[in-house]
């Protein structure tokens, strides 16, 4: 493995930010650390970068024990780059300075402007080599930003939040340069956010934290279809919960039953239904609902559906291309199988 936490835990003062986590990524592999505001990200992707030791465990890169209580290697030792939320560039270096700073000590003079150069072109800013960060836009610095932290070809790649300071439209576009040209580079990956949009987008894998431990690892697929827990499907999406008791294997609930495996008999349970899982049918047909709100939002509507039985409003997204209108009374087809079921409290 290329980079590996193991058993690491970390405290400052009274707070545990992180409990004895264990991972290991592979050579060329993007993992994203996905998660709430301080839960612990930043901590694990410092401790990689060298900049924090930990309380206890071992950080291992290319196997070698870097980071344990009895050995530490430097930051500036590791071939580990590094990609800030806020960029960190240089305001008084031109763009071919900053990329040029990143190869200092490690690529001779000559050789360093051409390496510099050619990963500024690489990210698509030849023209704007000679320019400051000042005169840039977000997404032009993010890109020297990573222009720097490649030009070395650092075996491991570490990015904090790199797309968070950037506007929806150029975060899809800077995120897909950036994926295309971490699988160019083949460098080992970490990147951090709180964006479960980003994380599925980049990674391989996508490592869910809470409260300084990992909640659960996989592809982005298997986070999506087959959460752990409530709290992992709630990142991954705003479904309506129905609360319900297991009855027969199964929880009942205002939108009919759906199999509760693995769940205690009389348990209280909730059923979670995803916006996208329902089907809108001609009245008359399925569980009868009536259309309290519809958004048209381009390419579906958002629908807020009353459904006796139930004292709030399920959220659908369907595209129906503006034939029903509010007050309309409509038939729901809930496929047992696209909904997820879990034990209540499993939060
Ligand atoms: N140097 C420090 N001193 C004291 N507490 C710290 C320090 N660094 C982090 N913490 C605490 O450790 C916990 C984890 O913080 P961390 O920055 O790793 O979380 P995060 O998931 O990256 O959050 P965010 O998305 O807000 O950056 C938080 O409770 C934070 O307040």
């Amino acid at each position: 493995m290329a980079l590996a936490f193991d058993g690491v835990t970390q405290r400052f003062g009274e707070v545990t930010a992180l409990n004895s986590v264990s991972l290991s990524v592979e050579p060329g592999e993007i993992v994203a650390l996905l998660g709430q505001s301080g839960c612990g990200k930043t901590t694990l992707l410092r401790l990689a970068a060298g900049v924090e030791r930990p309380s206890a465990g071992r950080v291992l890169l290319e196997g070698k024990d870097v980071s344990s209580p009895e050995s530490f290697v430097e930051p500036e030792r590791r071939g580990v780059g590094l990609v800030f939320q806020d960029y960190a560039l240089f305001p008084h270096l031109t763009v071919l300075e900053n990329v040029r700073f990143g190869l200092q000590g490690r690529v001779p003079g000559t050789a360093a402007e051409a390496t510099a150069l050619r990963a500024i072109a690489r990210v698509g800013l030849a023209d704007l080599a000679q320019s400051y960060p000042h005169m840039l836009s977000g997404g032009e610095q993010q890109r020297v930003a990573l222009a720097r932290a490649v030009a070395p070809r650092p075996g491991v790649l570490l990015m904090d939040e790199p797309f968070s300071n950037l506007d929806r439209r150029l975060r899809d576009v800077v995120r897909d340069e950036t994926a295309a040209l971490l699988q160019e580079t083949g460098a080992t990956s970490i990147i951090v956010t709180h964006d479960p949009e980003d994380a599925m987008r980049i990674a391989d894998r996508i490592v869910l934290m809470r409260a300084g431990e990992i909640v659960q690892i996989g592809t982005g697929e298997t986070l999506y279809r087959q959460p752990a827990s409530l709290f992992a499907a709630r990142f991954f999406c705003d479904f309506t919960e129905v609360a319900g008791r297991v009855v027969r294997g199964a929880v009942d609930t205002p939108f009919g039953r759906f199999p509760a495996r693995g769940l205690a008999e009389g348990s209280e349970a909730v059923a979670c239904i995803r916006p996208h899982a329902v089907r809108i049918v001609p009245k008359g047909f399925c569980l009868p609902g009536r259309v309290v709100t519809r958004r048209f939002l381009g390419e579906v509507d958002h629908l807020l559906i009353a459904v006796d039985g139930f004292d709030r409003l399920l959220s659908v997204r369907a595209s129906l291309a503006g034939v029903l209108g509010e007050g309309e009374d409509v038939g729901l087809d809930i496929p047992t199988d696209e909904v997820l079921v879990f034990p209540a409290g499993d939060t």
